[in-house]
């Protein structure tokens, strides 16, 4: 018994006949782990690096315990340690140690230094996300792989999804981290399929130890490229590498959007940024504010946090418009010139909700269900039309002053009742789908953000 590397094998094959771990997380472990010492019960197995053991403890000692136990009729406990012959190169940086010849890398393309963990102010709306950020970016590859960003434009997806990066290579630069919009990895498959290499383009990303992909709901409809993303998630996945991915939408809402992707997404953390808070607004415009070097009065800081409702970036576009009025025209900042700037900056989203007619409705979510206004308008009853047109008629009843009646006379004359019957099942999935609130909240935002289409 315990005498070699028998007992381990055979464990870690029954983990993968209970569906337990992958066939490839077995592969790894094999090579990896190799026993060390067994005595008074506790089974001793080296690792090639502190990363492997601290994986494996996480990851798999209680469930091999478990079996091991079973096996023997007695209690057996397993002790994860560092091969002696590999303690001179054991990192303690989060991803697995370099290998000797692998070569520092320069900071990954696209990645800004302005974007890291210090820049990032959480709030109420976002301390979920960031602080899941922060443990992905301690521990690459671990209990949060793949995870999934998700909220409305400027909200700070992609700065989170950057300064994990940014983390990652701080204290490991000879990780290969990858940081790509889901737009430009569609322009690099195409790119490569004229140039006849489309084996260099999976060899390229199947090289990261770290995938960070912004937007992937621009991949819609984009079928060559979810395939290819298929196999370099299935790559990637395999060997514990950390994928991170940031979307508009919770993941179910994509349309035309492969569905052994989605369901191999949802394996993993999804978490959501919402719009921040007023006290977050205002600790927001004083980190930038801060970072540029900026003074401004504290009642304009109110003014402005008070005036954006929308998001971030708008705080962003904010601060720089009154601060470079006041540096290029000399006059002091004060209320009445914030006022004055914000109404010239923002005249679209500071509009008063009674502008919103129901054509702007139906087009932002004709757009983001990948519909036309006349599918919504039309006798069709397919779920993938009945859906949005509910929901663009709870919308409305919501935003506007527009009755039941008013309301079915723009979806092609229905009567009043159907647009009642439409509201109360949005409020019967509410309940059921947590989701949904999420995404009439973030429809809602599209619509006072945009102008009239
Ligand atoms: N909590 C925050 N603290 C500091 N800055 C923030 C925060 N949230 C967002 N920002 C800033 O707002 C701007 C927009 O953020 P970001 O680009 O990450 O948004 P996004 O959600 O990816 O939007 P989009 O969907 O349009 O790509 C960035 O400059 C970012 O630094």
């Amino acid at each position: 018994m315990f005498t070699d590397n028998t007992e381990i094998r055979e464990t870690l094959q029954f983990l993968v006949d209970q569906n337990e771990i992958t066939e490839t997380e077995r592969l790894g472990c094999e090579e990896r782990m190799h026993l060390a010492s067994f005595q008074n019960n506790v089974l001793e197995i080296s690792t090639p690096s502190r990363y492997y053991r601290d994986r494996y403890e996480e990851r798999y000692k209680e469930k091999m315990e478990e079996h091991l136990s079973q096996m023997e009729g007695r209690p057996i406990t397993i002790e994860f340690s560092v091969r002696p012959s590999s303690l001179e190169s054991q990192n303690p940086s989060p991803t697995p140690p370099p290998e000797t010849n692998k070569p520092k890398q320069q900071r990954p393309a696209g990645l800004s230094l302005l974007y890291t963990f210090e820049t990032f102010v959480p709030g109420e709306n976002s301390l979920y996300p960031y602080n899941a950020a922060i443990a992905i970016a301690k521990k690459p590859g671990g209990a949060y792989n793949p995870c999934l960003i998700y909220g409305g434009v400027g909200l700070g997806k992609t700065h989170l999804m950057q300064a994990i990066g940014n983390y990652i290579y701080d204290h490991n630069p000879h990780a290969n981290i990858i940081f790509i919009s889901a737009e430009k990895m569609f322009h690099d498959l195409a790119s490569h399929t004229r140039g006849n290499s489309p084996h260099a383009f999976r060899e390229k990303y199947r090289n990261a130890d770290v995938l960070l992909m912004d937007d992937i709901h621009l991949l819609q409809r984009k079928v060559e490229t979810q395939n290819e993303l298929f196999y370099v998630f299935n790559e990637l996945y395999g060997h514990q590498k950390q994928i991170v991915f940031t979307c508009d939408r919770p993941i179910s809402e994509l349309q035309n959007f492969s569905s052994r992707l989605t369901s191999r997404f949802e394996r993993g953390l999804t978490v959501d940024l919402q719009p921040p808070t007023f006290e977050t607004k205002i600790a927001i415009i004083k980190k930038k504010l801060e970072i540029e070097g900026k003074e401004f009065p504290p009642e304009v800081i109110e003014l402005i946090a008070n005036t954006i409702q929308t998001n971030v970036r708008d705080l962003e576009a904010a601060i720089t418009n009154i601060h470079a009025y006041a540096d290029l025209t000399g006059e002091k900042i004060t209320l009445e010139s914030t006022i004055a700037r914000l109404k010239a900056t923002f005249a679209g989203s500071l509009a008063p909700q009674g502008t919103i007619s129901s054509s702007k409705v139906q087009k932002i979510i004709a757009d983001y269900f990948d519909i036309t206004v006349n599918d919504l308008k039309s006798k069709r009853k397919t779920k993938n039309i009945v859906y949005p047109r509910q929901l663009a008629m709870y919308i409305l009843r919501q935003i506007t002053d527009l009755s039941t009646t008013e309301i079915g006379l723009e979806f092609g004359g229905r009567d009043h009742t159907t647009v009642m019957h439409a509201c109360q099942k949005i409020e019967d999935l509410k309940i059921i789908d947590p989701n949904i609130e999420s995404t009439i909240r973030n429809l809602i935002r599209s619509v006072k953000e945009n102008g009239e289409p």
